[in-house]
């Protein structure tokens, strides 16, 4: 697991390492960081990195010192570098008279940076870093386009520019970077913005000493694979934890078919089924156990409620009726939207051990949502009473007490209907198991998504591809806690 740092935390850290370090040496050693990224790209890409062309797009800030300094690191090591200035009188100005000696080359004019792009085999990005607001300028934006248009990959330096760095939401225009080299923390675009950093390298700058607890978690594969449950020698099919799902309806079978199913591959030694898709979910899972109704389920130590429900007055029974149990609930889909509606269904579930799991529509019907996916995120579960999942690329869960994580998915395989029933059977199967519903949510993003990478291989996957392949990502991560 890894920690996620604001902008602004990583500023106040920067504060006293910069008073203590000789002045330039904390830049100095992010530029190695970068210059080391890009050689590697450019022997990878290009097989070799002497003669090699690079571009420095270069803005008025420190990120533009930055990326002045590695490319002087690069000249070092006989690339040849240009830099293309942005805002030529605030360029920085120890980088560019180093850039400068090593003879780098230097351009003002915009057409002479496409043109230097046009031909580059690799282009740095220090245009904005986290003193960013808002996405590129034109001339900015111009040259980005221009390394996209010309297929020329561009290492990011601390941010791609133009993507917020705290809320991960790209401006109208902005950089796509293969890689980026972030310095002393990662920052929330990271994680939150995934697919527009490419792979990251973090620089130690020795921040460490001076950050704060990290507001935000990632969870790695060993984090959940430790915590994944599997019997022990003592256990029966009771002792796990038996997994309750009042879900589906006659209208919406399948999700009765996929939560109950995911549920019983996720872990528990047992599963219930209560609602009106009984007949399916024996037909597709014998093994599940299934009552028309919660009141004729069996006992079970968590419910998994809503995929499939209805938002009628039944589905509010069913809702009430689970809630009142007093066990571990994973409300998802029309239970939340049903949450939205009625205060009472709100009330039974404040400071209860509740998951919801909206996705962004479904979140608007219960809190506000507004581009900090993060923040929307945590002051929903502080006002709710109840850990919210928040579905998308990046998901978002936040507790009541304010532990936050984020899971970035690594593909969009899941972007198809039905995954979402196959999440709330492995997080009601985790909850059912003890875990807290912060981790249930944690570690079931998780191997949802990895079920994802592993159900698709390169092609388009169905929820039920990806509930098939929920074993082997289970396997893979268990694989990767030893
Ligand atoms: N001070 C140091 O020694 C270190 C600096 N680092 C670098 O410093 C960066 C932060 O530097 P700064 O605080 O100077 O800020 P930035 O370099 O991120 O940006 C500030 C400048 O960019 C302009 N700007 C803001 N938004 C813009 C936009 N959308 N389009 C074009 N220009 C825009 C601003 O007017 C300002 O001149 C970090 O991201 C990192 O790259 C550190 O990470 C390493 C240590
Ligand atoms: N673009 C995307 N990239 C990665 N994951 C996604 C993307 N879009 C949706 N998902 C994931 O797919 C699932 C969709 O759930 P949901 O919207 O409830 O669908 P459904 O109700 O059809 O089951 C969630 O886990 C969500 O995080
Ligand atoms: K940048």
């Amino acid at each position: 697991m890894y920690g996620v740092w604001t902008p602004e935390q990583v500023r106040a850290a920067e504060e006293p390492v910069l008073a203590r370090t000789p002045e330039g040496a904390l830049m100095r050693r992010a530029a190695r960081g970068v210059a080391q990224v890009a050689l590697a790209e450019l022997a990878r890409r290009t097989g070799g990195v002497t003669g090699r062309r690079v571009v420095v797009l270069t803005g008025a800030g420190n990120n533009g010192g930055d990326g002045l300094w590695a490319g002087y690191e690069l000249r070092r090591r006989g690339v040849a570098v240009t830099a293309v200035l942005l805002s030529p009188d605030r360029a920085h100005p120890a980088g560019l008279a180093a850039l400068r000696k090593q003879k780098g080359r230097v351009v003002t004019a915009v057409e002479h940076g496409v043109a230097a792009v046009d031909r580059a085999d690799l282009v740095l990005d220090a245009i904005v870093g986290t003193g960013a607001s808002g996405g590129l300028r034109p001339e900015a934006a111009t040259l980005a386009d221009a390394a996209a248009t010309a297929g020329v990959p561009v290492v990011a330096v601390d941010i791609p520019s133009g993507v917020d760095p705290l809320t991960g939401v790209p401006g109208e225009r902005s950089v796509h970077a293969a890689a980026t080299v972030t310095f002393g923390a990662r920052k929330p675009v990271h994680v939150l913005a995934a697919p527009r950093c490419g792979p990251v390298t973090l620089v130690d700058i020795g921040l460490g000493p001076e950050l704060p607890p990290a507001p935000v978690t990632v969870l790695e594969a060993p984090d959940v694979g430790a915590r994944w449950p599997v019997p022990a020698p003592g256990d029966d099919k009771y002792t796990q934890g038996v997994v309750g799902v009042a879900a589906g309806s006659a209208t919406y079978p399948g999700a009765a078919v996929l939560a109950a199913g995911a549920a019983a591959l996720a872990t528990s030694g047992m599963v219930r089924y209560a609602g009106s898709a009984a007949d399916e979910v024996r037909a597709a899972w014998p093994e599940v156990v299934a009552t028309d109704t919660v009141g004729e389920a069996g006992r079970v130590q968590a419910w998994v409620v809503g995929p499939g429900l209805g938002t009628d007055d039944a589905g509010a029974q069913t809702l009430a009726d689970v809630l009142d149990a007093g066990l571990p609930v994973l409300a998802d889909a029309d239970a939340v939207t049903l949450l939205g509606q009625h205060a009472e269904l709100r009330e039974k579930a404040a400071g209860a051990p509740v998951l919801i799991t909206p996705h962004a529509g479904e979140f608007a019907r219960v809190a506000e949502l507004s581009d900090d996916r993060v923040g929307s995120t945590r002051r929903a579960a502080a006002d709710l009473g109840v850990t919210v999942l928040l579905k998308g690329n990046a998901t978002v869960v936040a507790a009541p007490d304010g532990r936050v994580l984020v899971h970035p998915a690594g593909s969009a395989w899941l972007a198809t209907a039905g995954t979402g029933d196959v999440l709330s059977g492995v997080a009601g199967a985790l909850l059912a198991a003890g875990l807290d519903p912060w981790w249930a949510a944690g570690c079931a993003a998780f191997v949802h998504a990895r079920a994802a990478e592993i159900g698709a291989d390169g092609a388009p996957v169905p929820a039920s591809g990806v509930q098939r392949a929920l074993p082997a990502a289970i396997r893979a991560v268990r694989e990767e806690a030893r």
